[in-house]
Formats: C-alpha cells, sequence, structure tokens
C-alpha cells in the first residue's frame, strides 16, 4: 500500500478516562476507530467509573497535560479535536492555553459537566472559565439541555427554545451550536443545529427506552469530530453521526449494571 492510501487522518480528544469504558476518552476513541481515524488522547482526568457511577476522580497535574499537548504537536498532524469532562477552572484554562498554542483543526466542544448518574465531572466555578476561554475557540459546542442552560442562564421548557439558546451561545464567541434533546422527554430526539451562517436544521431519531447511555454525548461528538476530518462539512458530519449515536444506542449490548455503554460496533453508513 502506498504512504498516502495508508494514511489516516488524525484526530484528538482532550477529556477524561472512564475506568468502565463507556464514556470519556474510552467511548472517544472506539468511535474514531469505527469512523476509520486514527485516535489521540490528551488525558486531563481519569476517574475510576463504571456504568452505577463514578467512585473517584483525579485531574492530572497541569504541566502534565501541557506535555501531552507538546508531544502530540511535534509528531502528528492533528485535523480535528474535541473536548470533554475537563475537571475545574484551572485544567479550562490551560487546555484553552493550549489550544492557542498548537493548530489542531477545528475544535467541537462537548461542555461535559455532570455524569448520567449525577456525579459533577466540572466544578461549577470552571463555567464562566469555559465560557470566557474555551468558547471563544470553538468551532462547534455540542451541549445537552442542562449543559445550554448552565452556560446562558435560559431555562428552556420545550424545544421551542432551542433556538434561542443556540443564538444565545453564538453570541458568546462560538460559531456552530448544536443542542442535544437526549434529556427531553418527548418520544422524537430531536438536536438543534444553527450554524455560523445562520442556516439551521434539526436531526432527529425514535427515542430509545432504555438506561443504556452512558456515553451518548461523547460518542455523538467524537462522531462528528472524525467526520470533519474525514473532509465532511459540518452539517453531514453532524447528519452523520447522529446516525451512528442512534444506531449505537439502538443496538444495545449487555455490560454492567447500571448505565450501560453503547454498542460502538455499529457500522457507519
Ligand atoms: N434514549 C435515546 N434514544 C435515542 N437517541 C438518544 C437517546 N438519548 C440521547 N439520544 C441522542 O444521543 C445524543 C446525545 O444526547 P444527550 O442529550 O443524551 O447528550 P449528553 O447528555 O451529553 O450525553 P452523555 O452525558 O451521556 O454523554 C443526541 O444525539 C441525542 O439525540
Ligand atoms: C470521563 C467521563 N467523561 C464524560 C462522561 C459523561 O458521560 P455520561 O453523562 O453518559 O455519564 C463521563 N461519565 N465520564
Amino acid at each position: 500500500m502506498t504512504e498516502e492510501l495508508n494514511s489516516f487522518p488524525q484526530v484528538l480528544t482532550i477529556a477524561g478516562t472512564d475506568s468502565g469504558g463507556g464514556a470519556g476518552i474510552m467511548a472517544d476513541l472506539k468511535t474514531f476507530q469505527m469512523q476509520h481515524v486514527f485516535g489521540t488522547a490528551v488525558v486531563v482526568a481519569v476517574t475510576a467509573q463504571n456504568t452505577l457511577g463514578v467512585q473517584d476522580s483525579f485531574l492530572l497535574p497541569l504541566e502534565m497535560v501541557d506535555a501531552q499537548f507538546a508531544s502530540l504537536a511535534s509528531d502528528f498532524k492533528i485535523k480535528a479535536c474535541k473536548t470533554g469532562m475537563l475537571g475545574d477552572a484551572a485544567h479550562v484554562h490551560q487546555v484553552a492555553l493550549n489550544l492557542q498554542k498548537y493548530d489542531f483543526g477545528p475544535v467541537t466542544i462537548d461542555p461535559v459537566m455532570v455524569a448520567k448518574g449525577g456525579a459533577p465531572l466540572l466544578s461549577q466555578d470552571a463555567i464562566a472559565t469555559v465560557k470566557n476561554e474555551l468558547l471563544p475557540l470553538a468551532n462547534l459546542i455540542t451541549p445537552n439541555l442542562p449543559e445550554a442552560e448552565a452556560l446562558t442562564g435560559i431555562k428552556a421548557t420545550s424545544e421551542q427554545e432551542y433556538p434561542q439558546l443556540a443564538r444565545s451561545l453564538q453570541k458568546m464567541g462560538v460559531e456552530n451550536v448544536l443542542i442535544k434533546g437526549g434529556h427531553s422527554n418527548a418520544e422524537v430526539v430531536r438536536d438543534y443545529a444553527l450554524l455560523a451562517d445562520g442556516t439551521d436544521f434539526w436531526v432527529s431519531s425514535p427515542r430509545t427506552h432504555t438506561n443504556r447511555t452512558h456515553g451518548t454525548g461523547d460518542t455523538l461528538a467524537a462522531a462528528i469530530t472524525a467526520q470533519l476530518a474525514l473532509g465532511h462539512t459540518l452539517s453531514e458530519a453532524i447528519k452523520i453521526g447522529k446516525q451512528y449515536v442512534t444506531k449505537a444506542i439502538e443496538q444495545t449490548i449487555q455490560v454492567g449494571h447500571g448505565h450501560g455503554p453503547l454498542n460502538h460496533w455499529v457500522k457507519v453508513d
């Protein structure tokens, strides 16, 4: 095989590990692998976690975060990256500094705040740092409903308010916004995209009635990141990402005793 045929786009996740393998960096790398991109990772946090919850967590020293960024920058050509669990304000700040220092392509921010089981993954005081330092660097932000509310201060009671949430996030400096509807009660799960040029669209799927939804947000954002690195437009990447996460939720696998992980083996069309 020639070098060109044998090379895969390289992508990066900047996030926390999940020892249970369902969310965070583990979900991202599985998703990257299935979309045929080469996944790399900057570990910001380590969690002791399973499908029942987060038992413990540890934030890596800031100099170790810097060292991982430097290692990747000196060797790889990262085409797109995403963020996940960032822990606290100091780590959000350090990640923002590194994203300014190195060009790792379009940045997708999944503003992870609370795990499905309720454990905090971002300290309250870090929300301001995310807004002031991270959002202006983002190509895309993918908040779930509680995250969109925490960032904008707008309470959303129905899907009609998603465009307002998205416009408010755009005003904070993010070019493109995808509001995820997984936390609504609707039978059709609808996510709303507002793009930089003002165009918007919805992506929807039937709701799968299951508690095996650990890592859905990570998987969606990782799939979008991979599709961007493969050369798709953002709207194509969002549509393909939604199809992938929908199938990965529908074609459930039995692992663990709580909020089970997704089936990352499903095929992308
Ligand atoms: N029960 C479900 N059935 C079908 N699709 C779902 C379901 N729950 C979530 N989704 C989809 O999964 C993706 C993630 O949405 P969600 O709102 O759950 O994000 P999240 O809370 O950030 O996820 P997580 O915190 O688990 O990583 C969205 O595309 C959403 O439409
Ligand atoms: C390290 C890490 N990153 C992200 C999540 C969010 O996933 P979920 O909301 O499904 O628990 C998590 N639980 N752990």
